[in-house]
């Protein structure tokens, strides 16, 4: 069975109130900074030197948009003359189309997702979900025969779930229909097992056609991979080669604490050998300033904001957050 195609059957949308319109192509985006002219200095010191522009370490609204940003003396891609990767805003500003990827699975990428969905009003596109079955890894599923498989997990393989104008049940559609109320677009490729899709999608007998998976029109979208950056689709292809060939820029989220500077420039660096355009990092978790300067530094990459870690998660909270950690303008 191939598994592939834009946005499902139809290429529908749907959000609470139905469908939503839908029109525009992806296309590359110019350059955002040389757009703002918002390049800054920087003073040596790692920090935005005076006459830093608007979004820049330095720029007191700014600083003060981006919360704990500026304490840890933040400075941010465009400041260091990097992020010159191709940003998310198209001719004219019409195009408003970002995936949102990460430094792996559970870091926080559907949460970010919906909340940038709310703050902007973009629709969500999944284009493959696994782990129907519930999203919680379980290394007793990862045996390399599907016999195997089917033993520990105590029935026959699966076969493919049903791809449903309907928001399925424990899916990162449903989350973002839930956190956001953004409308959604049904997935191409929906498998049961909580494993990285080319595994799961062998154990059951689909065969996920990589070429055909492209993303739905509308000017502002926002599309989520599964789990990092080289989480593999097929045993050939992997998410960062799909993202190259769509050229759609990325958010990439990264968490704060101990051990995301490593696998914050490991993502970043197989991005940008691939050629795909970065167009910030969202961090996702406890305050770490140093953490995110220093990402942004030595990666070169704008950081667009911290999400912190919501006690309560609804819709409010995370707009509320969305609004004090994020600059909507940055998305535009
Ligand atoms: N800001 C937050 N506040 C509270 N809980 C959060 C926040 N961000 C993420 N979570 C929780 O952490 C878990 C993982 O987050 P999320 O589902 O967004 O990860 P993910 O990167 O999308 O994973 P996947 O690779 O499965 O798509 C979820 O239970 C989610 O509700
Ligand atoms: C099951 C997870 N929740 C996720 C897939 C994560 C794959 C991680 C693979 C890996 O890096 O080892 N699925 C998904 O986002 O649809
Ligand atoms: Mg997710």
């Amino acid at each position: 069975m191939a598994a592939g195609g834009a946005a499902g059957p139809g290429g529908t949308v749907r959000g609470p109130n139905g469908p939503a319109p839908a029109a525009g192509a992806v296309e590359r985006q110019p350059d955002r900074a040389a757009d703002r002219g918002t390049r800054c200095r920087d003073d040596g010191a790692g920090r935005a030197g005076a006459g830093a522009g608007p979004g820049c370490a330095g720029d007191p609204a700014a600083d003060r948009a981006r919360g704990d940003l500026s304490v840890a003396g933040v400075v941010d891609a465009e400041c260091l003359g990097g992020g010159g990767d191709p940003p998310g805003r198209g001719a004219g500003g019409a195009m408003a189309r970002f995936v949102i990827t990460g430094t792996g699975t559970d870091v926080g990428k559907t949460v970010f997702a919906a909340g940038l969905c709310g703050m902007t009003g973009a629709a969500y596109w999944k284009p493959v979900q696994s782990g129907l079955a519930g999203n919680v890894p379980n290394a007793a599923l990862t045996g390399d025969a599907p016999g195997q498989h089917s033993a520990c997990t105590g029935r026959t393989p699966t076969t493919r779930a049903a791809l449903t104008d309907v928001a399925q049940p424990g899916s990162d559609r449903a989350e973002v229909e839930q956190l956001s109320g953004a409308p959604t677009h049904p997935e191409a490729v929906m498998l049961r097992e909580p494993l990285s899709p080319h595994r799961a999608a062998e154990l059951e007998g689909v065969e996920i056609d990589a070429e055909a998976l492209t993303p739905p029109p509308g000017a502002r979208l926002v599309i989520e991979g599964a789990g990092g950056v080289l989480v593999p689709l097929t045993r050939q292809i992997l998410f960062a080669d799909l993202f190259a060939r769509w050229q759609i820029p990325v958010v990439l989220v990264c968490a704060t604490g101990l051990g995301t500077i490593s696998h914050s420039l490991s993502a970043i660096e197989a991005l940008r050998a691939r050629g795909v355009p970065i167009h910030g990092v969202a961090f996702a978790g406890d305050p770490n300033g140093d953490n995110m300067a220093t990402i942004g530094q030595i990666g070169r990459v704008r950081v667009l904001g911290r999400l912190p870690h919501l006690a309560r998660l609804d819709r409010a909270a995370l707009a509320q957050a969305m609004r004090d950690n994020f600059r909507a303008e940055d998305f535009a």
